[in-house]
């Protein structure tokens, strides 16, 4: 018997905390607040507008770090990605692992007017109806994480409640699933979820393959505008950046660094 993976054990965690919080709000009344909510933002065209996106995470800690940044305000914080010039605002909403919550999604959404990504480990449509009912316009689905049927009808129901998936991917041939699903936008994470280290290689190695109508995301271990350019000349339009803006010691000038790089007319453009 193989022992778990760090994954596994977050999606057990996550498993749990999703019952229990079903047992206090069932499915027909969490679809009810979703269809309550104000429409889902086009992210997607937030995402193809001109120059690098930049998706500005809130992230208090990891399991690879650990504590990251105290945050005890995260609207606070997103307001200043926003100043800064983030296309859109990514919020773990993990609780045991990541120390996010619903609460953090919700202060985060009434601040900003840019799209919200709901960035957790979705594994049934609870906790996507949820995401829409708390205000998220992206949702997060890994690849690694979902059988093929379950992320092809996850990412239905992204869709069909307005939202954008941005599906994650390691690997090429978690790439080959990805597509075969539908996504249109594709996140490569460089974070192995095994090991935890980032290659930063990994995305140079799977995004040629994509096709370029798809919107390409480079997730993880983006430290700087060079990390940024590097991944702009591989095809990105975007990245995903967590712990180099919330240790950075001023957030909205990391952000700025940032999108200044990727509107530069030097960076490279990924090709339509
Ligand atoms: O960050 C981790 O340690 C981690 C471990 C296991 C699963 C997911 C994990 N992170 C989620 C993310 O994808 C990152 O928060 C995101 O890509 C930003 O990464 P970074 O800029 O390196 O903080």
């Amino acid at each position: 018997m193989t022992s778990p993976t760090v994954l596994d054990s977050i999606i057990e965690g996550v498993r749990a905390d999703v019952a229990a919080r079903e047992a206090r709000l069932d499915l027909a009344a969490v679809k009810a607040a979703a269809k309550a909510a104000e429409p889902a933002l086009d992210a997607t065209a937030a995402l193809r507008a001109p120059g690098i996106a930049v998706i500005a995470e809130v992230k208090r800690a990891s399991p690879s770090k650990g504590e990251l940044a105290g945050i005890a305000n995260p609207a606070a914080l997103a307001s200043e990605y926003e100043a800064g010039g983030a296309r859109a605002i990514s919020v773990l909403t993990e609780e045991r692992r990541f120390k996010g919550s619903l609460a953090d999604l919700d202060a985060v959404r009434d601040r900003v007017r840019i799209p919200v990504l709901r960035k957790d480990f979705i594994v049934c449509p609870y906790q996507i109806h949820e995401a829409r009912a708390h205000g998220a316009d992206l949702v997060l689905l890994i690849v690694a994480a979902l059988e093929q049927p379950v992320l092809v009808s996850l990412l239905d129901r992204v869709e069909s409640l307005g939202m954008t998936a941005l599906v994650e991917v390691h690997t090429e041939d978690e790439a080959d699933r990805a597509l075969e699903a539908g996504a249109t936008v594709i996140g490569v994470n460089a974070r192995n979820l095994k090991s935890l280290d980032v290659d930063p290689e990994t995305f140079g190695r799977i995004a040629p393959g994509l096709p370029s109508s798809v919107i390409k995301i480079a997730e993880s271990g983006v430290r700087d505008s060079r990390d940024l350019l590097t991944y702009a000349g591989q095809g990105a339009d975007g990245v995903l950046v967590g712990e180099g803006l919330v240790t950075a010691g001023d957030p909205r000038t990391a952000v700025a660094d940032l999108v200044t790089a990727g509107s530069h007319p030097s960076c490279p453009r990924p090709a339509r």
